[in-house]
């Protein structure tokens, strides 16, 4: 079996601070990513997902900072990456989409000219040459007319079409890996599913590795082999996903299991007991993390 498509070893992001120790939001996060896995990072709102992804990209939201660490991807420390290396990278061997696409296209340019521009940057295409494949991309992700589609500004589709214009951008180049942060968060229910199935098949059929970031369990038990669970920038549980959910070792990741509102009970319910939980877990307890990793491969 071939090694990790990315290998990432004590990531620990902060806020650098002059008068003594830096502020540590993310501390000592490793796992890896095979070739082609889809990957869940699941944890509630401020664990630190998004910092980690971002600081994968070198993308760190300011003033946090990539304190240490290594990211290993194809023999390369994406961490201590010149930028115009990573430049050249982003989109292009690794790409990522985010829960709210409007942050991320360009609200005067029209999706077809956005999709080609990934060809004509990364591809060295040419704009006419683009253009026909910008349109077989949104193709690709099925949406409907795809001729008509990449001549409208992205305030004229709906957030399900949106996030697929998303995806054919990160798709456009066959990337190794696809980092989806909250990819269908904002999205109803039912467009959600449909996106997550567009995610799995287009990924599965590329090769695409996918690090998928969700807050939200039942998306994470649809899409992932692997799963680690993270708390207060920590990584405290990493399983296969089966294990995970049939038998989960960490007292934070079982009450994150036990909050699952079930079908019949009274939807608050699981709430209340997800609070209580937070009262009687010490997260500042030295062996809150890390005691109950269990690497690739070994029984679970
Ligand atoms: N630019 C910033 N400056 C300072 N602190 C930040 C910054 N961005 C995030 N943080 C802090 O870092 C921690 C992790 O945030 P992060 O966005 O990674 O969490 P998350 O798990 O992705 O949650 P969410 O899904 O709500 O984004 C939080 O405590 C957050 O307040």
């Amino acid at each position: 079996m071939s090694g990790p498509l990315l290998d990432i070893r004590s990531l620990t992001i902060g806020i650098p601070n002059r008068a003594g120790p830096p502020l540590e939001i993310v501390r000592d996060l490793s796992f890896d990513i095979m070739p082609g896995e889809v990957f869940g990072l699941v944890g509630e709102s401020g664990s630190g997902k998004s910092a980690s992804a971002l600081a994968l990209m070198g993308l760190n939201r300011r003033p946090l900072t990539t304190l240490r660490g290594q990211a290993l991807y194809g023999g390369q420390d994406l961490l201590a990456m010149p930028r115009r290396s990573m430049r050249k990278l982003r989109g292009n061997r690794i790409s990522m989409i985010f829960q709210e696409p409007m942050t991320a296209l360009n609200p005067l340019a029209r999706i077809g000219r956005q999709i080609a521009e990934m060809f004509v940057l990364h591809r060295g295409l040419s704009w006419s040459e683009a253009r026909p494949r910008a349109v077989e991309a949104l193709a690709a992700v099925q949406v409907p007319n795809p001729e008509d589609r990449a001549r409208a500004y992205p305030h004229q589709l709906s957030g399900g079409l949106r996030q697929r214009v998303m995806i054919a951008m990160a798709m456009a180049c066959r990337p190794d890996l696809l980092i989806a942060d909250e990819p269908t968060t904002a999205l109803d229910v039912t467009v959600q599913a449909e996106v997550l199935r567009l995610i799995r098949e287009l990924c599965e059929r590329e090769g695409t590795a996918v690090l998928l970031i969700s807050h939200d369990l039942g998306v994470i038990a649809q899409m992932c082999q692997r799963v680690g669970v993270m708390a207060n920038g920590r990584l405290l549980e990493l399983r296969d996903a089966r294990a995970l959910f049939t038998d989960p070792r960490h007292p934070y990741t079982r009450g994150l299991l036990a909050a699952l509102p079930r079908l019949g009970s009274r939807a608050t319910e699981g709430r209340h007991r997800l609070a209580d939980l937070d009262m009687t877990i010490d997260r500042n307890a030295p062996d809150f993390a890390a005691t109950h990793l269990i690497p690739r491969g070994e029984p679970a």
